[in-house]
């Protein structure tokens, strides 16, 4: 099976295989067996404090779009968790499918969902930024939540409602109050487990903290994120979909749960 991995990540167009990442050993994402999951009773609650007047703006890099947040202060951070420093929300964005069969980058028992929040965080306690964070261990803390389609999201839609406005590669819109908490479900189950960026530099840096429970969103929702664009104004259009990377192989680690 690990061949395969290199193989299919070789063959991907938009990722570099482990082979190129030194001592690929810690790779994101990955299938999350329900079963192989193992209980480990002194994991804590996650606890979540976000300020949403830290939310600066909206951006579309060409891979995804960015909810941007000012990460100068601990205004938004979360503690506790598999964490053992309190870390800094810096950004949160998406990945989907073209079509509802696909579109997140973890699956559970093999099962895809049409689309994957991250949220993301990082150790300001021990690195002096995040460019730093980046490259160590215990630097990144992402949240991972599954989007299913169901019931319309009404803390999504504010977000969705500025989406044309970044229709395009490289371009920004203010977005100047918003509390990415209503994106989180209240059950308070994850699983955790040791992993790294799923975009380049890919680097073995990210504790992942993946919501047991997913969120609903609408069609129009998801159609709403179909429509923006990988490229810039004025080239040709390509629509910004399928960006997630391939199953990394999970090699010698364990996933935790918080729940049993
Ligand atoms: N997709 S991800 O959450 O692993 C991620 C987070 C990040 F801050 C930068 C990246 F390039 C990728
Ligand atoms: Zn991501």
């Amino acid at each position: 099976a690990c061949c395969s991995y290199r193989l299919r990540n070789a063959l991907h167009p938009l990722w570099q295989s482990p082979l190129s990442i030194p001592g690929g050993s810690r790779q994101s994402p990955i299938n999350i067996q329900w079963r192989d999951s193992v209980y480990d009773p002194f994991l804590k609650p996650l606890k979540i404090s976000y300020d949403p007047t830290t939310c600066l703006h909206i951006w579309n890099n060409g891979y995804s779009f960015l909810v941007e947040f000012d990460d100068s202060t601990d205004r938004s951070i979360i503690v506790g968790g598999p964490l053992e420093n309190q870390y800094r929300l810096k950004q949160f964005h998406f990945h989907w499918g073209a079509i509802n069969e696909w579109g997140s980058e973890h699956t559970v028992d093999s099962k895809f969902y049409p689309a994957e929040l991250h949220l993301v965080h990082w150790n300001a306690v021990v690195y002096p930024t995040f460019e730093e964070a980046v490259m160590e261990g215990n630097g990144l803390a992402v949240i991972g939540v599954f989007l299913k389609l169901g019931a319309h999201h009404e803390g999504l839609q504010t977000l969705v409602d500025a989406l044309p406005a970044v229709k395009h590669k490289d371009t920004v819109i203010e977005f100047d109050v918003f509390d990415p908490s209503c994106l989180i479900p209240s059950c308070p189950d994850y699983w955790t487990y040791a992993g790294s960026l799923t975009t380049p530099p890919l680097t073995e840096s990210v504790t992942w903290i993946i919501k047991k429970k997913p969120i609903e969103v609408d069609e129009n929702q998801l159609e709403a994120f179909r429509m923006l664009l990988f490229t810039s104004d004025g080239e040709e259009e390509k629509r910004m979909v399928d960006n997630f990377r391939p199953l990394q192989p999970l090699m010698n680690r364990t996933v935790r749960s918080s729940f049993q």
